[in-house]
């Protein structure tokens, strides 16, 4: 592969502007590189649907972007196009996905990456029909993101979302969804589903969770109140919301979640997006994700059927 099969879509209002790092990366890696830069919201969907097969697409910014990009990548498969690898250089606030396969943010590390990616299979989220990698939560996290103010955002970062993350469990809204897995009803105030095993950069939601698997981790949290937000946000800093002894994590590829507190916001790999009710289910559509050799190295050992340059024998349901 020659270095001008390189494509970078690079969103520069990504954790603040990133562009001298950006290029300091390239430069590292040598490459030469057809850059990309997005000029609004949603604008890495319309430039990824463009990009053809051959090349190696890695989108320079956070969760939300390259959530962006691969609902562009969906769009192309759904049009009946082959799509590129996509990967990663994490420019973002938060980017779970670049510590969930194990991504340094050093510009030394991201340019071995980018000269030498591993290729893992995925089969993305679908929410709605809009794709995701990582999570889709409803209930104190995603009012804590429809609310987070971007101004602070940009000021002090992951710290926006601690602050308003504080002010939900303080003054927590009523919250009342009903999860339905197959035929089991569970009726809870807060609800993340995980393809991944981080949660809002470090911290462990799932550890069973895994991208390269066909199943999603359901967790879900019944309380409410100041008294059980506090404790589940407490746990979840120390890696142990999966062990408190109200929270169910069930694992299904296929579930749909109703509100009876009136139309609740959703967030969809760390950005808002949309209302509930919402059927969610694994893609029909499985993508090639470059992360370091290091991850590919132990999810394709783990996941049989998959190679680097083969598709993968997944058995794809007619959703
Ligand atoms: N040129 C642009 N101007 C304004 N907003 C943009 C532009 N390009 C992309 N966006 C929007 O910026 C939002 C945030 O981007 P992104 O997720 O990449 O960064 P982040 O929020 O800092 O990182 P993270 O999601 O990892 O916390 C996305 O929802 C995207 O639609």
């Amino acid at each position: 592969m020659t270095h001008a099969d390189v494509t970078v879509i690079f969103n520069p209002r990504a954790g603040g502007n990133k562009q001298r790092f950006l290029f300091q990366i390239l430069q590292h890696a040598g490459v030469k590189v057809e850059l990309l830069q997005t000029t609004h919201p949603g604008h890495a969907r319309e430039l990824a649907r463009k990009v053809r097969a051959h090349q190696r697409l890695f989108v320079a910014g956070g969760d939300g972007s390259l959530n962006e990009a691969l609902n562009g990548l969906l769009d192309a498969q759904i049009e009946g196009h082959e799509v590129p690898p996509l990967g990663v250089i994490p420019l973002g606030t938060a980017n779970v996905l670049a510590v969930e396969v194990g991504l340094a943010r050093k510009a030394k590390a991201i340019a071995d990456y980018i000269n030498n990616p591993g290729q893992v299979w995925i089969r993305p989220g679908l929410v709605n029909g809009r794709a995701f990698f990582l999570m889709v939560g409803m209930g104190a996290d995603a009012d804590t993101v429809a609310n987070v103010s971007l101004k602070l955002k940009r000021l002090i970062g992951k710290g926006a979302y601690v602050l308003e993350g504080l002010r939900n469990i303080v003054f927590p809204r009523h919250r009342d969804f009903e999860v339905n897995i197959g035929r089991e009803n569970y009726r809870v105030a807060g609800v993340v589903v995980t393809h991944a095993q981080h949660y809002g950069g470090e911290f462990v939601i799932s550890p069973t969770a895994k991208l390269t698997d066909n199943a999603f981790e359901v967790v879900m949290m019944p309380g409410n109140g100041i008294g059980a937000l506090s404790r589940y946000g407490l746990a979840l800093t120390l890696n142990r919301l999966h062990e408190q002894s109200d929270v169910s994590v069930v694992r299904t590829e296929r579930l749909t979640i109703t509100s009876h507190c009136g139309p609740a916001p959703m967030q969809i790999d760390g950005e808002s997006a949309g209302k509930l009710p919402c059927e969610i289910s694994l893609s029909p559509y499985p993508v090639r994700l470059m992360v370091p050799q290091a991850y590919a190295d132990i999810h394709n050992g783990s996941n049989e059927g998959t190679t680097v340059s083969s598709q993968p024998m997944l058995q794809i349901a007619a959703d």
